[in-house]
């Protein structure tokens, strides 16, 4: 039990000072910061997010310089490049050529017997290869070797980009004679060739031009072979020459250093960024289906929380670590030199994940309106996004790539959000290719297959899917609202109830609704006049249902009239009472049947229920498990639908004013539902930021909340470091933190030790008295616990209400006997004797049980008189051999167990 000077802080806290208020900044805030502490406890997951963006740009990254590696291409610029094939041809080596034209090397002819000669003429090879005319080049001069391999160098552009030059020949004669003495000519012909393939060749793209130049090496070299090897061996001079000593060596053009050749970076990463764009769909999606299936969206819905908000503060919390991603993608792709981020305009290409943002998020709300458990909703999730980006990649590349295709196929396939999104990419990378100058903002159109297209089909997506995720959320089951009708949205009564919310339920008019009851329930200064008035109704009504005739109260054609008459009469006073007072919570004829699934009949959790609670009462409900008590919380809350009947809470209907009072509700639910992640303090922050409280006074009212229920040591803990009774705890005193006018507890007590158990009854005890007219409903399977507590005890047995009144009532009502208990010793024959003394003083009674000499007797009250039984027991026990005697009224939990075994009826009492 907790000490006098803290109990006096709890009914400080008690008392209903603060208005509750469910405004929307509240509710935002409390539901920001709390998504803020979970991401920033779920460290470990969001750095894996975003490593994935650093993952997939690096992994490009290292394939392009795996693929340069392997593709040996130069790091180096090569000034003097060694000749790699040398050697002597024969005749039958050199392939033969037509050379019509002739090769006019009479140039060199002049200087051979010098030594060396030079020459690259224009040559015309054939049509074929006309390349040659623009591309070879003549030196003149006599140049050293180094003379010319800088000559060639010089030749590339400083970019390094290529050479204008296709090839050069040195032109060599080893050895010459004169016209009189012939001597054998020997000839050296060094050809260099340019493999770097870029030469210019106007008018043709680069593409063309890369393959051009890869099919027009070895033409130039044969070329080159067979026009020097004509002329030396038919020439004037030299014809009568051995041409066997002519020797013909390769060499590659000095060159600059090499550029990639195989741009796997543009050609790849449409995909790559198709790829990583999509992964953080699984991720949102299981982020939504984690509170789900937990069930606490649920609890937060049954406490007030506005669903907009929810999903607003989701959509803030996806979107921002979308950003983080991208952002960290940008970093990478800046520093890495992507021409993808450096030669398209910035906008470009920060637009379009921008939008694809929006359609990811709302992608991943959506598809978590279609799944409740985690496990299904991971498998799913990966497997969509698999087919969404081979899927969208494939179809890009066969329909829209191919080109060709008419205008309807390019829209019917962006359609899908992830073609339009692949197609972007395209389009971007393929801008920012080799050559290509990038995109810039006057590129951007709205003509089909631009992108200004795809940007707007990406923008009207996003909102079509918003729209389907609004549709689905409302048809669809779940477990933390009422589902509607599939043809909700083409009904005009949906519609003109839409236009009427939009003008009248502001955050703010909530807390005018609230404070205007039709009794003025929850307006405290009310309350006592409003409590002196209904205590003369209740005399009223009293007086009318204890007559004779309940049934006088209602007319007998009335279908309500013919169904009590089967009923018992407190059931049948209670149905009165409910129909003629306006109780805090009402519930009239409330009937709820479970659809039966996979072949199981359906179930009928509620049956007919009519029951109220008063204002400042503690309702116990008992009932065996599976009775309806859970339900019946689940539809008081919300949370289910009932089939038929009605039930409001202060005058309003459950099924569709629920949000004007879920501001005052509190609900411990049967299981615990709380974030693993977060303390029990920020636990209880949460719940009393959402109901307005603020700054110091929330630090106040969490601290003394935790202290009343013996959590202050833990408070900074993290819930999944609580044991059980500790989470039962937390989860009843989120229930009541705000000060709730309307409580619900199912099974509060559960699993807590006896300390914790009496320190939660103190608490729901200080209400009752301080609470300033809170009504509780409280449901429990401890018979001693709503005995403490309950001002009135019903008892629920398959979904029908079998009794109702107070623990005294019910016991004096179903127990008209007393247990009469002896333990015998000293053998049989002695027992037999005290049972005949019980049965000669009692002689109605009956034996309930005996076990090894003890007996429990059943003895009818008006056969005792207690006096009389203790002199008689005091002087004869011995002489019968009774050790130990004692006499019992009967227990609630045999009221229980009697009522529920099926046995009860009006006048069947034991
Ligand atoms: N979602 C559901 N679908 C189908 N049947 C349900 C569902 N929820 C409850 N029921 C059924 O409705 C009946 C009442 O269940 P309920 O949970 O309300 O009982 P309870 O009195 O709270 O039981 P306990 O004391 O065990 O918590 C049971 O027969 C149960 O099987």
């Amino acid at each position: 039990m907790k000490s006098s000077n803290s109990t006096e802080h709890l009914n400080n806290r008690l008392l209903p000072s603060v208005k509750n208020q469910l405004e929307f900044g509240s509710q935002f805030s409390a539901l920001f910061r709390k998504s803020y502490l979970l991401q920033k406890r779920r460290k470990k997951t969001n750095l894996c997010q975003i490593c994935v963006a650093l993952a997939v740009v690096l992994i490009i990254f290292s394939f392009q310089l795996l693929i340069n590696h392997y593709l040996n291409f130069n790091t180096k610029p090569t000034t003097d490049p060694q000749k790699f094939k040398y050697g002597f041809l024969t005749d039958s080596e050199v392939p033969y050529l037509d050379l019509s034209d002739g090769l006019k090397f009479n140039k060199y002819l002049k200087t051979v017997s010098e030594g060396y000669a030079y020459e690259a003429g224009r040559y015309k090879i054939s049509d074929k290869v006309k390349e040659i005319q623009y591309s070879a080049m003549y030196f003149e001069e006599q140049k050293s070797k180094d003379d010319i391999d800088d000559l060639l160098f010089k030749s590339f552009t400083d970019k390094g980009e290529g050479s204008e030059l296709n090839g050069a020949m040195i032109f060599k004669t080893i050895e010459f004679g004169n016209s009189t003495n012939l001597v054998k000519p020997n000839f050296e012909f060094s050809i260099y060739y340019n493999q770097t393939g870029y030469p210019y060749v106007p008018g043709e793209s680069l593409r063309t031009t890369r393959k051009g130049a890869t099919l027009f090496l070895p033409s130039f070299v044969n070329a080159f072979f067979r026009s020097s090897y004509t002329h030396m061996c038919k020439s004037e001079k030299g014809a009568n020459a051995s041409c066997n000593n002519m020797r013909i060596g390769l060499k590659k053009f000095p060159e600059p250093v090499q550029h990639f050749s195989f741009d796997l970076i543009s050609v790849a990463q449409p995909f790559f960024y198709q790829f990583l764009f999509h992964f953080m769909l699984p991720v949102f999606v299981i982020g939504i289906i984690v509170e789900k299936e937990n069930k606490l969206i649920a609890i937060q819905r049954m406490m007030g929380l506005n669903i907009k908000v929810y999903w607003l503060v989701n959509f803030i919390f996806c979107y921002t670590i979308y950003l983080l991603m991208v952002t960290v993608f940008y970093i990478i792709g800046y520093s890495l030199k992507f021409d993808f981020f450096w030669k398209n305009n910035f906008l470009t290409h920060f637009l379009l994940f921008i939008l694809w943002g929006f359609n990811l998020v709302g992608m991943g709300f959506l598809i978590s309106t279609w799944f409740k458990r985690i496990k299904t909703a991971t498998i799913f999730g990966y497997v969509i996004i698999l087919l969404l980006i081979f899927g969208s990649s494939m179809l890009y590349s066969n329909i829209i790539g191919d080109g060709g295709k008419d205008d309807s196929t390019y829209i019917s396939l962006q359609l899908i959000p992830s073609c339009a999104f692949y197609h972007g990419l395209q389009l971007l990378s393929d801008f920012s290719g080799p050559s290509m100058p990038g995109m810039k903002l006057s590129d951007v159109s709205i003509q089909i297959l631009s992108i200004g297209s795809v940007y707007l089909t990406l923008f009207i997506e996003a909102i079509v899917i918003f729209l389907l995720f609004a549709y689905f959320y409302n048809v669809l089951p779940n477990n933390f609202s009422a589902r509607k009708n599939p043809l909700f949205c083409f009904r005009y009564s949906f519609w003109k109830n839409q236009l009427k919310k939009n003008k009248k339920t502001k955050f703010k008019d909530l807390e005018h609704i609230d404070y205007n009851f039709k009794d003025s329930l929850l307006n405290n200064e009310a309350l006592s006049q409003s409590s002196s008035n209904n205590s003369q109704a209740e005399i009223d009504i009293n007086s009318a249902i204890n007559s004779d005739d309940v049934h006088n109260l209602l007319e007998p054609n009335n279908d309500l009239f013919k169904e009590m008459e089967v009923l018992p009469v407190d059931i049948r006073k209670e149905i009165l009472r409910v129909q003629s007072k306006d109780d805090p919570i009402a519930i009239k004829s409330l009937t709820k049947i479970y659809q039966g699934k996979d072949g199981n009949l359906n179930t009928t959790a509620l049956n007919k229920l009519w029951l109220g609670i008063k204002k400042g009462e503690c309702f116990g409900l008992l009932g065996p498990n599976g009775a309806g008590k859970t339900t019946l919380i689940s539809i008081l809350s919300g949370l289910t639908e009932s089939t038929d009947g009605s039930a409001q809470i202060c005058g309003f209907d459950v099924k569709t004013e629920l949000k004007k009072i879920q501001a005052n509700m509190g609900i411990c639910a049967q299981e615990d539902r709380l974030w693993d992640d977060l303390t029990g303090k920020e636990t209880l922050e949460f719940y009393a930021r959402m109901h307005g409280k603020k700054k110091l006074n929330l630090k106040l009212l969490v601290e003394k909340t935790l202290e009343d229920f013996g959590l202050l040591d833990a408070k900074n803990k993290k819930i999944k470091e609580y044991s059980g009774g500790m989470k039962r705890r937390i989860s009843v005193a989120c229930a009541l933190i705000f000060n709730p006018r309307i409580i619900f507890l199912d099974e509060p007590t559960t699993g807590l030790d006896p300390k914790s158990k009496r320190q939660i009854w103190t608490i729901i005890s200080n209400i009752k008295l301080y609470g300033g007219g809170r009504s509780i409903i409280l449901t429990t399977h401890s018979m001693e616990e709503a005995e403490a507590l309950s001002d009135r005890i019903g008892i629920l047995s398959n979904g029908i209400l079998k009794t109702i009144g107070s623990s005294e009532e019910l016991k004096s009502r179903y127990g008209k006997y007393f247990k009469f208990s002896m333990s015998v010793k000293g053998g049989i024959d002695r027992e037999e004797n005290a049972v005949n003394f019980i049965k000669s003083s009692f002689p109605n009674c009956e034996i309930i049980n005996q076990i090894s000499g003890n007996y429990n007797f059943k003895i009818a009250k008006q056969d005792v008189i207690l006096s009389k039984l203790f002199q008689e027991m005091h002087e004869r026990k011995d002489k019968f051999g009774i050790t130990d005697w004692g006499i019992s009224q009967t227990s609630l939990e045999e009221v229980f167990l009697h009522i529920t075994q099926g046995n009860q009826s009006q006048n069947d009492e034991f």
